[in-house]
């Protein structure tokens, strides 16, 4: 006679891997059809659906879920958006990250419904993903990487800079590659005098610069469009600051970092921030999984701990300091690059 298995295991995680795609099902129809957007006041399941024209019980079966989730309250008969709803789900929020969260589920699951085929036969004849490299993917993004950057990305980068016992004495910094400008931007306002460059592709910097102006009166932010593997990228900055970019100038990325060296004055500090995979290129989990789509169609672009700063200390940087921070974006790897020269020491 068999015995019955003497274990109690807890396989809970297995049933989060099965919700995780229903959770975006609901954020995702619930932003198609703005209801957060009409959930800033309370109002019941019947009143919304009469608003929106859509089924009552359903509406409210779809909201009885979004505040499982924690992205609704529920007061009597009546919801409302809580506080991360408000501040990243709203349209009308400078802060609104619902275009961001589209688009990554796109990036991030395309093709994924072929898996099967694509782990037997391999990657797909002709690249199905998104083209990275195309600038008009990244000019369409600017307004969303706007928001994003706002929702404290920014905030972050002059916590991180601000740090620096070289802050009080920069007079000039380069966001590269920063998309809308707004993390450049947020360290020149958070300093007394320091004025700053917005490098990035020209389709981008159309975009960027009436963005810019909004907040930046004072135009201590000016633009240069170029391609950073083409193009020179500006002189005389005493800071530079490069945050999830850097994967285009990676088929030769030693010489895109020299240039990043030669633009900048002696004694000035080059902050990097990206992923650093690690432990064979397993971990950490939120980088491998959000990036797996593209390394199956063979483009695994994510950076290895420790690559970026090898190539600093290439370009001629006399110091790199590396640590791994905990943020929105995940664990980000920090790598703090001096020049030589200036009042630094080296
Ligand atoms: C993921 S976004 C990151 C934006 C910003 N640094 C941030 O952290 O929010 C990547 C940026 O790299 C820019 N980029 C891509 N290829 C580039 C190139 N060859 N030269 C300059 N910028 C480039 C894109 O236009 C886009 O703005």
């Amino acid at each position: 006679m068999k015995s019955l298995p003497d274990r109690k295991i807890n396989f809970h995680s297995l049933y989060e891997i099965v919700d995780a795609p229903i959770r975006w099902h609901l954020l995702r129809t619930a932003l198609n059809m703005e209801v957060f957007g009409r959930l800033e006041t309370p109002l019941s399941a019947a009143d919304l659906s009469r608003a929106l024209g859509s089924h009552a019980g359903n509406t409210e079966v779809l909201l009885k879920g979004l505040t499982a989730m924690g992205l609704l309250r529920k007061n009597g008969d009546t919801y409302v958006n809580t506080e991360l709803a408000r501040l990243c789900l709203c349209p009308q929020s400078e802060t609104y990250l619902g275009g961001m969260l589209k688009s990554l589920s796109v990036m991030r699951t395309q093709g994924m419904e072929n898996l099967e085929q694509i782990v037997l036969n391999g990657p797909p004849a002709q690249e199905s993903g998104p083209d990275l490299e195309n600038q008009s993917l990244w000019k369409e993004a600017t307004s969303y990487l706007g928001a994003y950057q706002r929702a404290g990305v920014g905030q972050e980068a002059v916590e991180i800079a601000r740090s620096l016992p070289e802050w009080p004495g920069f007079n000039k910094m380069l966001d590269l590659g920063g998309g809308a400008g707004m993390i450049g931007l947020y360290l020149v306002l958070a300093h007394p005098k320091m004025k700053g460059v917005l490098f990035d592709l020209p389709k981008v910097c159309e975009n960027a610069l009436p963005l810019i102006r909004e907040y930046d009166s004072d135009m201590r932010m000016q633009v240069l469009a170029g391609d950073y593997n083409e193009d020179q990228l500006g002189e005389g900055y005493d800071l530079v600051w490069a945050s999830l970019n850097l994967y285009y100038a990676k088929k030769d990325l030693n010489h895109v970092m020299a240039k990043i060296h030669q633009a900048m004055n002696p004694g000035g500090v080059f902050i990097s921030y990206h992923e650093g995979l690690h432990q064979g290129r397993v971990s950490p989990a939120f980088h491998v999984l959000g990036r797996i789509a593209p390394a199956f169609r063979a483009q695994d672009f994510s950076f290895d701990q420790g690559e970026i700063a090898d190539s600093m200390l290439k370009a001629g940087f006399a110091r790199v300091h590396s640590k791994t921070i905990e943020t929105v974006n995940g664990p980000i790897d920090l790598d703090i690059a001096r020049k030589k020269g200036g009042n630094n020491g080296f």
